[in-house]
């Protein structure tokens, strides 16, 4: 729910690099979105590296090091956010309450700006070696800023899934990982390939700590948890979208069937109960539903 916030509060997302725009123009305010997050309970900030990646910078005109100087920045602005809020809150800072920092790594398809990580398919550029080439300075310099974790995020298909677990392999990453697909049928990720598959892909990588889905509706999760247990004793991780969909062209969110944040959290429990690890809100979700998420979880989990 990263850009939805930066929208909330006035950022104007219409740009090839989406929400890593406000890298450039409003860092500031990223930080103040990740501080609010944390606030409302979140124990996992993710970066706004979703759409930054190196050509995208280099398409506006900077040059290879400051595009890798940017990626950098978007880990560093979520490290201050967190030291922000342990400073004013001191009390916080327990084993019990982590505040963990994921870079996240959106697809090929996210770079495109075309909505193309909701539909997986990459014409001639479907290609592993093609995938990996686009993909391996951008995870290694967002490595180097030493997050917690790496958020692959949105995952279309099989082959990014594949090209990213060679990538961890060969780059030798040693930061624990999420592979996270997305639905749209609540049986097959978004491109039509198997999730089923998918997740035996990331199942079978040492360095993959959780499997899951983010960017999804509500109403496809169930099914989706009880397909990933099939395959995988990793934890499973769920941070579904508000149900509404993306128009691509426009840069905006369309259809009022989305669920509210009371309808969402009233998920939480089953979701749990299916065997989900770790949940979260992806678009068009807000501290609000974290807050409420938050407090759901410490209701059947209770601190000790
Ligand atoms: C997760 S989608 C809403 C991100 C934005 C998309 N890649 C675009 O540029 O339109
Ligand atoms: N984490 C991303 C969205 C992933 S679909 C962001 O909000 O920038
Ligand atoms: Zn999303």
């Amino acid at each position: 729910g990263l850009a939805t916030e930066l929208e909330a509060h006035g950022a104007d997302l219409n740009d090839p690099l989406w929400s890593a725009k406000c890298i450039l123009s409003s860092p500031h305010l990223i930080r103040k979105v990740h501080l609010d997050y944390i606030e409302a309970g979140a124990n996992i900030i993710i970066t706004a590296s979703y759409q930054a990646t190196i050509q995208g910078f280099e398409s506006k005109g900077f040059s290879k090091e400051q595009g890798e100087n940017l990626l950098t920045k978007s880990v560093e602005i979520a490290h201050e956010a967190r030291e922000m809020f342990l400073k004013q809150h001191p009390d916080q800072s327990t084993p019990l309450r982590p505040i963990l920092v994921a870079a996240s790594i959106g697809s090929y398809g996210a770079y495109l700006a075309d909505g193309s990580e909701y539909s997986g398919d990459y014409g001639e550029a479907g290609t592993l070696e093609f995938l990996k080439d686009f993909h391996r300075r951008r995870l290694q310099v967002l490595a180097e800023a030493r997050p917690d974790l790496i958020a692959f995020e949105t995952i279309p298909n099989k082959l990014e899934a594949q090209a990213y677990v060679e990538l961890l392999e060969e780059c030798n990453i040693n930061i624990p990982s999420w592979f996270s697909f997305n639905s749209k049928d609540g049986v097959n990720v978004v491109s039509g390939d198997s999730l089923i598959e998918c997740a035996k892909i990331a199942n079978e990588c040492a360095k993959v700590g959780a499997v899951g889905i983010n960017c999804t509706p509500p109403r496809f999760i169930h099914s989706l948890i009880l397909s990933i247990r099939k395959v995988t004793d990793k934890p499973i991780l769920i941070y579904p979208n508000s149900g509404e969909r993306y128009d691509a062209e426009r840069k905006e969110w369309v259809e009022s069937t989305g669920v509210s944040d009371g309808d969402f959290v009233s998920y939480v429990s089953e979701w749990c109960k299916d065997g989900a690890a770790l949940i979260g809100g992806c678009c068009r979700t807000t501290p609000n539903t974290i807050r409420a998420i938050s407090r759901s979880l410490n209701q059947y989990y209770p601190a000790p």
